[in-house]
């Protein structure tokens, strides 16, 4: 073997061949190397001619050896095992069987020495790296030598196999096993780049990790060069991670960090929602009225078209804001510029700003109703309904002393006039009060707080509301810019305002205090108010602030900017909703009057008027002064006394095993969810059904207001219930009544019982029997239910005995998932929000605010 005479070292051949001797048990022992001459003392110059001979011999030798025991003996199975593949290149002169001369010898020889010498400098230099293991310099040192012996040194046989399987096979296995990156293959900040193969990869890692702040890769992550490379990204993500989250241990639970940062990320959220929305669905249903609309269709389309060319859509405003207040509330509660800006705005030494808007005498010279000459003092009071600000805020109250007067004069015009953009509807509400028996319409609300919500709890405006409670104590309409007037109703007028200094839309319900008592509509508006303090729930208003002063009374609720119910469904095609919409509408409705039901209120004044159509597309339920508050005794109902549907609740087993049918004891229920020998789907089908039919078996809670009883005659006409045309006294199943109705006109576009006036209309509701047009076409069910529902008699009602939990289990509603409906995608979303201007900008825009003008200490301010 030739690479023996390449150890021209002397010590370190003796060495090699002891080695050698050991490892390949079989060499020829009798063999005497000219090399174990070596150690006498002879001179120099015998020495190397001694070791010139030992290289030529062993030269021939090795010729004569592999010619000798090719293909059997060990040696040259280790000779065929020379890592060639490794790429070591050998040096002219070593590792063939030609002679050399001693000139080309000591050549060698110092080459040999001057790449060792050279390697050993550069393992000092590596090894004086702190964080270097001592296994790692001894990985380097190998490393080293290894470059340094396949670039310029010998190839020995031995040493060659030593590197292979030392420095260079375990390097290579250690990194597929345990995932450490080869040098070439490392990430671009990583250190320690002298450093060399395993150890210096692990470091790398490491070094990674605690310089950024990044999780630490995986072993599959980085196993290979290729998987290195695809999850490069991974690594830029992790790393523009850093500032907002922890280092976690696992990939996984980064993922589970974004996700909740998602989750947690109110204005994330809605953005998500919408991108989940199908475009064409969107503008599919976003069709031209027919022509037969005439005045109606081109109303619509004319205010589509200039909505689209002004307006400013709300969603990207509320985004921004959201972004907006986010950025900023990371360093303290309120602190954020937005809030900055209302401190601005709102601080009393800066007054001139917010005088410019608000405290005005409002003017309508377009519009029949108007506020003229109003005026109220600069400290219009306020009164928050927030428990929490008016626990913190003692002295908000107190501020009423400052109470100046106002007044307004109000041109009431016919409701139907003011909301009669796209129909002639003459659904007004009935709101004469005569009687209630056995419950007080006035009855006070408890408890109450519309600070405290936790469906709205991560919702910016809150915040908003709260700083402003906090810094001013005191709110009122010089805190919002009046943009626009949103309607008008029986006992007051809603705006579109933005808090000043925000971009945080509310509708503000206006009410002049005068005007309802002169007009006996105070019970009215204390209900209202009473009832939206009560509620949270994601489908009725928010009432984020409540006050008055002498003569107003404002409520600041949250903005529906999709418009309501029957300006959409006039929109669609044959101006009724496809059944799948209308499904969608009734669900959520249904899940708010069981909810108001819960609380003791019946509705009463149930129609597609008063539903709004929230920025996301589900419905608010709107307009309370109709309704009637009333006490609650929830009731439980046992299984065996229920029995909305024979056939579905006949037991949630049909298993002979199982002999109690409605137990709900695990060892009845496991012959219901053990494996059965059907098709996936089928026993994915047959399960639905039983616990469907299991959860419908068990005991339920109804806390519908049954016993409920009122003479008043309130309403609309087409959506009266015959018992309060009749003046029997009524109860919650009027609502269910209206719950009727409301569908049917969903689908056919038109209510059942509507006369040619109001009379006839109520006569048709008391005495006509229910018919259902030929078109357009409606499901079998959907009948079904609307006949339930209208039923003249309330005691034979669907929904009568038990509520919305009855209504909820009927077949027109098989399949919806109650529990996730608000997180279902809706029918259509509002294309755009009809501002009209946007909310701050230029001086021009800025004057289509409700104009404002300081006369002495009032303010006076021209409605549009
Ligand atoms: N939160 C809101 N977001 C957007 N628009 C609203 C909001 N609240 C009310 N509106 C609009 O203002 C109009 C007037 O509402 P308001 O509740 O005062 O009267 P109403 O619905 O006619 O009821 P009523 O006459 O019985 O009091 C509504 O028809 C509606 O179009």
């Amino acid at each position: 073997m030739g690479s023996f005479s390449g150890t021209c070292e002397i010590v370190e051949a003796g060495e090699e061949l002891n080695v050698d001797q050991h490892s390949r048990g079989t060499y020829d022992k009798d063999r005497k190397l000219p090399m174990l001459k070596l150690g006498y003392k002879d001179s120099l110059e015998v020495d190397i001619n001694h070791l010139f001979e030992a290289i030529t011999l062993k030269a021939s030798t090795k010729g004569l050896g592999l010619s000798q025991q090719a293909g059997t003996s060990p040696l040259r199975k280790s000779a065929l095992k020379r890592p060639i593949t490794v790429g070591a290149p050998h040096s002219p002169g070593f590792g063939n069987s030609e002679p050399v001369t001693l000139k080309q010898a000591l050549r060698e020889l110092c080459l040999s020495k001057a790449s060792e010498m050279a390697a050993m400098k550069r393992l000092s230099k590596s090894t004086s790296s702190p964080g270097v293991s001592e296994a790692g310099r001894i990985k380097t040192l190998y490393h080293a030598v290894v470059v340094e012996a396949s670039g310029s040194g010998p190839s020995l046989d031995k040493e060659e196999k030593s590197v292979v399987e030392i420095s260079l096979v375990p390097e290579e296995s250690k990194f597929s096993s345990s995932g450490k990156m080869p040098e070439q293959v490392k990430m671009p900040n990583m250190k320690s780049s002298s450093q060399s193969a395993h150890s210096s990869s692990q470091y790398a890692v490491t070094t990674l990790d605690n310089n950024t702040g990044n999780i630490p890769l995986q072993d599959e992550t980085v196993s290979s060069p290729r998987k290195v490379g695809a999850h490069t990204p991974k690594v830029e993500l992790l790393q523009k991670e850093k500032h907002t989250s922890a280092p976690s241990p696992s990939s996984s639970s980064t993922v589970r960090n974004i996700l909740e940062m998602v989750e947690n990320d109110p204005a994330s959220t809605k953005l998500a929602n919408k991108a989940l929305v199908p475009k064409p669905m969107r503008k599919g249903r976003s069709q031209p009225v027919s022509s037969s609309s005439s005045i109606v269709g081109n109303r619509v389309g004319k205010i589509s078209r200039n909505t689209l060319r002004s307006v400013k859509p709300v969603v990207r405003n509320k985004s921004s804001v959201k972004k907006k207040l986010k950025q900023n509330s990371s360093s303290a509660a309120c602190s954020s510029s937005a809030y900055n800006n209302v401190n601005n705005d709102l601080d009393p030494r800066t007054t001139q700003v917010v005088c410019e808007r608000c405290q005005c005498t409002l003017k309508n010279a377009s519009k029949q109703v108007s506020f003229t000459s109003y005026s109220i003092g600069p400290n219009d009071e306020v009164s928050p309904s927030n428990e929490h600000s008016g626990a913190s805020k003692p002295g908000i109250t107190s501020n009423s002393c400052n109470k100046s007067k106002a007044s307004m004069k109000m041109k009431k015009n016919s409701k139907s006039k003011e909301k009669g953009e796209f129909s002639q509807s003459s659904k007004s509400s009935q709101g004469e009060y005569s009687s209630s028996t056995s419950i007080s319409d006035e009855s006070n609300v408890s408890g109450s707080s519309c600070g405290n919500r936790p469906h709205m709890s991560k919702d910016v405006r809150w915040e908003a509301i709260r700083h402003v409670q906090m810094q001013n104590g005191v709110m009122g309409l010089r805190h919002f810019n009046l943009l626009k007037k949103l309607g008008c109703g029986d006992i007051g007028t809603v705006y579109l305002a933005e808090l000043v200094g925000t971009n945080c839309l509310f509708a503000i319900k206006v009410m002049d205090n005068e005007f309802l008592a002169r007009r006996k509509k105070m019970p009215r508006a204390q209900t209202e108010r009473e009832i939206l303090r009560m509620l949270d729930h994601p489908f009725l208003p928010t009432l984020y602030a409540q006050f008055t002063s002498d003569n107003l009374s404002c409520l600041v609720m949250e903005y529906c900017p999709g418009g309501d119910l029957h300006v959409l469904r006039q929109k669609q095609l044959g101006r009724s909703f496809p059944e799948p919409a209308a499904r969608f509408y009734v669900a959520e409705v249904l899940l708010a009057l069981e909810y108001l039901h819960m609380l003791g209120v019946v509705y009463r004044d149930l129609k597609p008027e008063n539903i709004l159509v929230r920025e996301d597309g589900h419905i608010m339920l709107t307009d309370f002064d109709l309704s009637l508050r009333c006490t609650v005794s929830p009731t439980l109902l046992k299984s065996s006394s229920f029995n909305a549907d024979p056939v579905k609740t006949s037991g949630p087993c049909t298993d002979s095993s199982c002999a109690q049918p409605f137990c709900i004891e695990p060892s009845c229920q496991v012959p219901c969810f053990s494996p059965r020998f059907l098709p996936a789907a089928a026993r994915a089908r047959k399960l639905k059904v039983d616990v469907a039919s299991q959860v419908r078996s068990l005991p339920q809670l109804v806390a519908e207001p049954t016993d409920a009883r009122s003479n008043s005659f309130v309403g609309t006409h087409e959506y009266l219930a015959p018992e309060i045309i009749k003046g029997e006294g009524h109860g919650a199943a009027v609502d269910w009544w209206t719950f009727g109705i409301f569908l049917y006109e969903l689908l056919y576009g038109r209510t059942p019982f509507k006369g040619c006036n109001n009379e006839e209309t109520l006569a048709n509701v008391v005495l006509q029997s229910l018919k259902f047009p030929d078109s357009p076409l409606v499901s079998c069910q959907a009948r079904d239910l609307i006949r339930g529902l209208l039923v003249k008699e309330p005691e034979n009602r669907f929904g009568s005995e038990k509520g919305a939990a009855e209504i909820k289990q009927h077949p027109f509603f098989e399949g919806l998932n109650w529990a996730l409906i608000r997180c279902t995608i809706p029918p259509e979303l509002p294309e755009f929000c009809d501002i009209g201007f946007p909310s701050t900008g230029s001086q021009e825009t800025k004057s289509k605010f409700l104009e404002c003008k300081t006369t002495g200490e009032h303010l006076e301010f021209e409605l549009f």
